[in-house]
């Protein structure tokens, strides 16, 4: 790697990777042998050759180390590193910005991780597990078949909207739609969350259908896919990139493993500084575990003053100054948005 470029590093994290290394001499009289203390001595041993550091994008984790991207000068590259990592850094996820060293031509020592813009976290039995950092978007994506499901679109939104992460909502399949009426049905769901603010697309891959205007959408920033199982993510994902990187709608009969068995996640470059990361954690992940306020922070509809419910402790079914109740009497929420409200709300009480 040493034709890349040097990576200069500020003040703050040059005296945070020399305090590190006074750590680790600290540390080195006490710790027991390890792998890890096997690495990190051989990372001391090159204090003097004046190590370089390089920044990268984490688009792999396994165990206790990462799959790390190179980045040039910001730009996303074709180099990947397997790194490691010191010990209270284990909680990198995917589109973590991390700052590492070559200690050799195939291992790599991850020193620092820069802050991030935002967290994607999903809960396991009630025990948070962080997914992926640093979105600039959501693709939630839903399609016709086997039914459209708005519920699961504002289940996203709500996720989205918590976590400061722009939606971009893809209606996918409507070469499906066959009647006029379900063609006007779509179409004032896409024209109502377009309203809202957020940008909304009637997408086909069969038929080619606005594909070039998702393309448009993604021109910076690190974007996910989520969505359901059959909605035609990997169908999507080849033809915002006109290639065949992905299976689409098969299982291995073989080995028994569907396509969902897959752990690791990839990270597809759309430009230098656009990227879509892939991986079944991230696709399947799902609005689990918000509390109330969460959820009525992630309908924009309440967002307006006006429509607070009066007393904290509302619920929302009485008309007692509850916001939810004079948004549908003044017409300012639609009745699908409503009900999927009304259901969250009701799912959130049985759990
Ligand atoms: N009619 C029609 N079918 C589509 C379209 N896009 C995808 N499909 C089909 O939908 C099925 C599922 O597509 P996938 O791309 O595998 O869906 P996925 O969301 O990646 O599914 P998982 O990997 O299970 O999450 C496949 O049979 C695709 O051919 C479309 O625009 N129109
Ligand atoms: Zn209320």
């Amino acid at each position: 790697m040493s034709h890349q470029k040097k990576r200069h590093l500020s003040l703050k994290q040059q005296q945070n990777i020399n305090k590190h290394r006074q750590k680790l001499i600290a540390r080195r009289s006490n710790q027991r042998l390890s792998d890890m203390k096997h690495l990190e001595e051989e990372l001391l041993s090159q204090q003097g050759d004046q190590l370089e550091t390089y920044k990268g994008i984490v688009i792999s984790r396994y165990g206790k180390s990462a799959d790390v991207m190179l980045l040039d000068e910001g730009k996303f590259t074709q180099e990947h590193k397997r790194c490691f990592m010191k010990a209270s850094l284990d909680d990198l996820v995917v589109g973590d910005y991390v700052y590492f060293h070559d200690i050799n031509d195939e291992q790599s020592f991850i020193v620092e991780k820069e802050d991030r813009s935002n967290l994607i976290t999903r809960y396991y039995f009630n025990k948070a597990r962080n997914i992926v950092a640093n979105v600039s978007t959501m693709i939630i994506t839903s399609s016709i078949n086997p039914t459209l499901n708005t519920e699961i679109i504002d289940r996203y939104l709500i996720v989205a909207e918590n976590n400061g992460v722009r939606p971009l909502i893809l209606i996918n399949k409507v070469d499906l739609l066959e009647t006029e009426e379900d063609k006007q049905i779509v179409e004032d769901i896409i024209q109502y969350y377009n309203n809202l603010g957020y940008k909304t697309l009637a997408v086909s891959v069969k038929d080619k259908l606005n594909i070039d205007l998702i393309r448009e959408q993604l021109d910076r920033g690190l974007h996910i896919l989520v969505g359901q199982t059959g909605v035609g993510k990997s169908s999507l994902i080849n033809a915002i990139f006109n290639q065949e990187l992905m299976t689409v709608g098969e299982i291995n009969y073989d080995t028994k493993l569907g396509k969902h068995t897959t752990t690791t996640s990839r990270l597809f470059k759309l430009n230098d500084y656009s990227a879509l990361i892939d991986s079944p954690g991230i696709r399947e992940f799902s609005l689990d575990n918000y509390n109330e306020t969460q959820l009525l922070r992630g309908y924009k509809e309440l967002h307006d003053s006006e429509y607070t419910c009066r007393f904290s402790d509302c619920n929302h079914n009485n008309n007692l100054g509850c916001g939810i109740i004079k948004l549908k009497e003044d017409n300012k929420i639609s009745e699908f948005r409503y009900q999927n409200l009304r259901n969250l709300l009701q799912q959130l009480k049985e759990s």
